[in-house]
């Protein structure tokens, strides 16, 4: 069965000696280093691993498979199996709580290790259909995301944009996108293969800016000790994007437009023309019309710069992108900042679905990265991420959610106090390691 690939690192013997005397549907794939495991992880995509961990927690072996379970977490769920349990915290501890869905000691019962494997196979489906890689590469553009009927608009209208040749405006919101919009362009027109060079017109000081768009020249002012090539020369060939472009001081708008108007520059103390092939694309939050009319912004050069324009929605305008950029930014920083969450909670996903954005996509990221920080459990819960509760969520609890959530708390610290072993845990709190599966099934997606 294609799903039911298991990648037995270091653990060939022990599955053959377990599983070898009854029939099972996993096709093992024996790896005998991390390396060899993380290429058959790369090659065959499975969505579980066994793991032998009998070596020293200081060894360069625990440190390759430590680095091993970091990088594949995201997209597989890993078993561990253990000669002894550890006498207490240290590095042993932290990988078993942080990189293992559940582990055994030795000798194994098989039949307990592939219940253990199908609950582990379980949880990496669910995890998958999450928000997991296939699906997001689905949806990924580039590197922009969105599954919204709006920014669909918006990649049909990118598409067209990368076409042709001509200067390109993009509006909309601090933190809506539009410096990946601008790579997208470029990465899809034929200048891809040039430069794409990035100016952020708003954090240059105005001293400062003339050379750094244009050069200079050696000599051409006090501490300018040798030539200096400016950023439109460095795009040459390529695409020259100009963030914040509201912010350019007037005199520089002048010297923006004769560049757009000749496609040559002078760099700042030199004499020559030199000739610079450029695609410029600008982008603003500003009203730049207001601007023009208020006389901040030069009209003939809003005209030069604007002969396209495209409108990069707020997210709160596309909230079914929401859960798509969450689940994205998880599954992609969790493996550096949290290995142990696996997911958002649903009040957690329903807060941020209410929620504004004010700081649009930006400040998703960085709640995200947050609550991966302070996350304590498995999901990230609405304490994680820190946003304002909607006013409906003052309420009392009824009696049965305040049952489950003891439920839910109890499981939790049974779990933290065990190691993350479930038959442990299951025993602390009196009740099967069977019923301790079906609580942790049916409570898998509150906070
Ligand atoms: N549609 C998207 N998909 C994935 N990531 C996104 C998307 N939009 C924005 N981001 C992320 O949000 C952050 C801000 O994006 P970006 O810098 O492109 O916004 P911006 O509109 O140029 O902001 P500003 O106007 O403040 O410069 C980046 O980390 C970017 O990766």
């Amino acid at each position: 069965m294609v799903t039911r690939k298991l990648i037995c690192l270091r653990t060939a013997k022990v599955w053959q000696h377990q599983a070898g005397d009854q029939p099972t549907d996993w096709v093992p794939y024996p790896a005998d280093s991390a390396a060899e495991a993380l290429a058959l992880c790369e090659r065959e995509h499975p969505l579980v691993g066994l793991v032998l961990l009998d070596m020293a927690p200081n060894s360069a072996v625990f440190a390759e498979i430590e680095s091993l379970l970091r990088r594949t977490g995201g997209d597989m769920v890993w078993v561990g199996l253990v000669t002894d349990l550890p006498t207490g915290p240290g590095p042993f501890q932290d990988l078993l709580v942080n990189y293992l869905f559940d582990f055994h000691t030795l000798p194994v019962d098989s039949h307990r290790l592939l219940t253990t494997l199908g609950h582990a196979l379980g949880m990496a489906r669910l995890r998958q259909a999450g928000g997991g890689a296939a699906r997001l590469a689905a949806v990924e553009q580039g590197h922009l995301l969105g599954e919204s009927p709006a920014m669909r608009q918006v990649f049909a209208q990118l598409a067209k944009l990368a076409t042709v040749d001509s200067s390109v405006m993009l509006q909309g919101e601090s933190g809506t996108g539009k410096e990946l919009a601008a790579r997208l362009i470029h990465q899809r027109s034929l200048r891809a293969k040039g430069p794409f060079v990035a100016v952020n017109c708003g954090a240059i000081p105005a001293s400062l800016i003339q050379s750094e768009l244009f050069g200079h020249e050696k000599g051409a002012f006090t501490g300018a000790c040798r030539r200096q090539i400016g950023q439109i020369e460095a795009a040459d060939g390529g695409t020259l994007f100009l963030d914040e472009i509201g912010d350019l001081p007037l005199d520089l708008q002048a010297n923006l437009l004769r560049f757009l108007q000749e496609r040559s520059i002078v760099r700042v103390g030199g004499t020559d023309t030199i000739a610079v092939d450029v695609r410029v694309i600008t982008a603003t939050h500003r009203d730049l019309q207001q601007e023009v009319t208020l006389g901040h912004f030069r009209q003939d050069l809003f005209f030069r710069l604007c002969v396209l324009d495209l409108t990069l929605p707020p997210l709160r305008q596309r909230r079914q992108d929401v859960a798509l950029l969450a689940q994205h930014y998880l599954v992609s920083l969790a493996p550096r900042l949290n290995p142990r969450v696996q997911g958002f909670s649903d009040r957690a996903m329903q807060q941020m679905q209410a929620y504004p954005w004010p700081g649009n996509v930006r400040e998703l990221v960085n709640r995200v990265e947050r609550a991966l920080v302070l996350s304590e459990g498995r999901l990230i819960g609405p304490q994680d991420l820190g946003l304002t509760a909607p006013p409906g969520d003052l309420r009392l609890p009824t009696l049965a959610e305040a049952r489950a959530r003891a439920e839910r708390q109890a499981m939790q610290a049974a779990l933290d106090g065990s190691g993350n072993r479930v038959e442990l845990a299951a025993k602390r709190l009196g009740i099967s390691r069977g019923t301790f599966y079906r609580m942790l099934d049916k409570y898998k997606d509150d906070d």
